[in-house]
């Protein structure tokens, strides 16, 4: 028999470590790792016309129209239907939580509760390779060989954006637009907050509460690999 499918959302301000944790998820729990950054890349890397107009926004900081991103990424879920998924970087906004929630019920949504200086510290510290969106933090986990990255050793670059003076400005437009998302997950009863400044640490706890929403490992496309 088919296990039952599993939808969760992962929010959190830049740097909480939404990436590193959905990671972590995917492989311990099977999920796929969605990613609203990655559909972005892919897009203006196949020069998609929603992709060519992303990049106009992205490039200059800011974030992607709400119907641009609904567009982008509601047919992609759709087509996701046979499959567990743990979505990270979408929703942002509450016009984007509501169209979600008009393609499917979630499960669950993990809300990273980071404080400012650990962020700062994270993101002056982060080197990413472009092309497949990978992070680096030069203490947490650095690249193998400095300044390139692991898979295709091009070179790693950092964001302006990920400086302190950009980050006050991104955190505080997190905060507001994010507020009303969480609200409105909190008040269908499947929001967790999780507060910490090392992902080492939360991560337990997101393992325990995953494990006790998931009893077995759901369908992948992979093979079925029992866990230890
Ligand atoms: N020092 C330290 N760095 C961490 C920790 N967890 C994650 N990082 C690093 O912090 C940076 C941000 O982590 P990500 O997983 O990219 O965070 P995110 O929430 O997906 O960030 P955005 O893509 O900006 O929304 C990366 O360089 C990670 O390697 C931690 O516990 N300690
Ligand atoms: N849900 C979203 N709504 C609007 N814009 C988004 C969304 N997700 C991603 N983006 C855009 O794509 C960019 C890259 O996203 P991401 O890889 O998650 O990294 P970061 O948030 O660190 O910039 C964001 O800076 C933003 O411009």
């Amino acid at each position: 028999m088919m296990a039952k499918l599993f939808r969760a959302v992962i929010m959190g301000p830049p740097g909480s470590g939404k990436g590193t944790i959905s990671e972590r998820i995917a492989q311990s729990f099977g999920l796929k790792h969605l990613s609203s950054g990655d559909f972005l890349r892919e897009n203006i890397a196949a020069n998609t016309e929603a992709g060519v107009l992303a990049k106009t926004y992205i490039e200059r900081g800011l974030m992607v129209p709400d119907h641009v991103m609904t567009r982008l990424l509601l047919p992609r879920l759709e087509e996701m239907t046979r499959h567990s998924w743990l979505m990270d970087g979408f929703p942002c906004t509450l016009t984007q939580a509501k169209a979600l929630n008009s393609t499917c019920d979630l499960d669950l949504v993990i809300s990273l509760n980071i404080p400012y200086e650990t962020l700062k510290d994270r993101l002056s510290d982060r080197w990413i390779h472009p092309a497949s969106g990978r992070v680096y933090n030069m203490g947490f986990n650095p690249p193998r060989v400095q300044g390139r990255d692991d898979l295709s050793g091009e070179p790693l670059i950092q964001h302006d954006n990920d400086q302190p003076e950009a980050l006050v400005a991104r955190l505080r437009h997190y905060k507001d637009v994010a507020k009303p998302v969480i609200d409105l997950y909190k008040s269908k009863g499947i929001l967790h907050t999780f507060s910490g400044t090392e992902t080492d640490k939360i991560w337990p706890y997101i393992n325990s509460l995953l494990s006790t929403k998931i009893p077995s490992r759901p369908e992948t496309d992979t093979q079925h690999i029992p866990l230890p």
